[in-house]
């Protein structure tokens, strides 16, 4: 009871995070035609942002410098940069090319596929859109059965609150009769590569390729709920995706106070860093040392290193962490080594430091 700050009686604050009897089992994972990479298949209508959306969240492209992409010509598989936790292949599937077209062979596509991230533009006519949506799922879901569809209503910025309501609930109901009898799931969401919208959408279409992310949210639960946190994200720190957060609802402000105060920390402890021998200039910008204190408005966002691509990010009412700062850090340190634990069970993803590194 040392560490009971609430005082409530409820038990110790600071206790070790349980691994997941599921997450013992993960470390037998097989290796898939030698490739346990997660794909997704980013496909629609020629122009609708495709290769834009890869390029800006998960090569950090400044959305600006899309206008000068040049048309995608041919089937692009991309991968992850290997700075990012995030172990997917990207298909980029060009919008001049028909993707139903009966030389492609479907199984090619889908067998093996983990999520098929249809692009809409908004600003254009829906119907031709809807049509190779609802045909795709069709030909998609006889074939794979497990494959997530995702909806990405996508240049949203060009258009009005109205416009996006009046959208939505057309695409809605025009999927609904196109795949009238088909028992298949779709999620839609409104995006612009000149906000977070697109982050977000791709965390929450990434967190469900993930196989840790259902240990990673238990964890966030337990961690945020001991420490009264107002929310607790894990980030990719070079996509800025964030792979779990806790069970609670997301708020996208809250989501891009917390991207933000990421890119500070991370500047800052590039500047302060001490070249390493040999080194001209600092080389790393992020590592088991950084640590971030971050005051938005009366929320304290306290920003932790967990392995050499993750971050954790907790918002804290000030009050709370400016009274509670050692329980809370002891806190985060004890979801830190319950994280490295878990994820060494993950073949071919981070490893926990070396014992006496942190
Ligand atoms: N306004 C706005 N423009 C966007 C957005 N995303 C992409 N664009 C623009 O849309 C145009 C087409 O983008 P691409 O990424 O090349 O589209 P694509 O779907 O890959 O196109 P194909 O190669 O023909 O399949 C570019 O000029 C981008 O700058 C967005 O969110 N908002």
């Amino acid at each position: 009871m040392a560490y009971d700050y609430r005082g409530d009686g409820d038990g110790p604050a600071v206790m070790p995070f349980q691994i997941d009897e599921q997450d013992e089992d993960r470390s037998q994972l097989s290796v898939v035609d030698g490739d346990i990479r997660p794909r997704v298949l980013l496909v629609g209508l020629r122009n609708s942002g495709k290769t834009s959306i890869a390029r800006v969240v998960y090569h950090r492209l400044s959305p600006n410098e899309t206008t000068f992409l040049e048309t995608t010509s041919d089937i692009t598989y991309d991968s992850m940069p290997s700075t990012s936790f995030l172990n997917l292949q990207i298909v980029d599937f060009p919008g001049q090319l028909n993707v139903l077209d009966p030389m492609i062979r479907g199984e090619d596509l889908f067998d093996n596929l983990g999520a098929v991230v249809f692009v809409l533009d908004a600003a254009e006519n829906i119907g031709p859109a809807t049509a190779l949506l609802c045909n795709l799922v069709q030909e998609a879901y006889n074939i794979n059965e497990n494959i997530n569809f995702e909806v990405l209503i996508h240049k949203a910025d060009t258009i009005g609150s109205e416009e996006k309501r009046v959208i939505t609930q057309q695409l809605n109901e025009a999927v609904h009769d196109g795949l009238y009898g088909v028992d298949v799931q779709i999620s839609f969401y409104l995006t612009s590569i000149f906000d977070v919208s697109v982050f977000e959408a791709m965390s929450k279409i990434t967190q469900k390729l993930l196989p840790q992310f259902p240990s990673m949210q238990g964890m966030l639960d337990t961690l945020a709920g001991r420490s009264n946190m107002i929310k607790a994200f894990l980030f990719d720190v070079s996509t800025k995706i964030y792979v779990a957060s806790d069970s609670r609802t997301v708020d996208i402000g809250l989501y891009e106070a917390c991207s933000d105060g990421i890119d500070l920390v991370v500047d800052v402890s590039g500047v302060f860093r001490r070249k390493r021998e040999g080194e001209t200039a600092p080389s790393i910008l992020y590592d088991e040392k950084t640590v971030g204190v971050v005051p938005v408005r009366n929320w304290t966002l306290y920003l932790r290193h967990v392995t050499k691509h993750l971050m954790l990010v907790c918002v804290i009412g000030t009050p709370l962490f400016e009274s509670k700062q050692a329980i809370i850090k002891a806190n985060v340190e004890a979801f830190r080594e319950g994280m490295h634990k878990m994820l060494a069970l993950y073949p071919g993803h981070d490893e926990a430091p070396e014992p006496g590194s942190v």
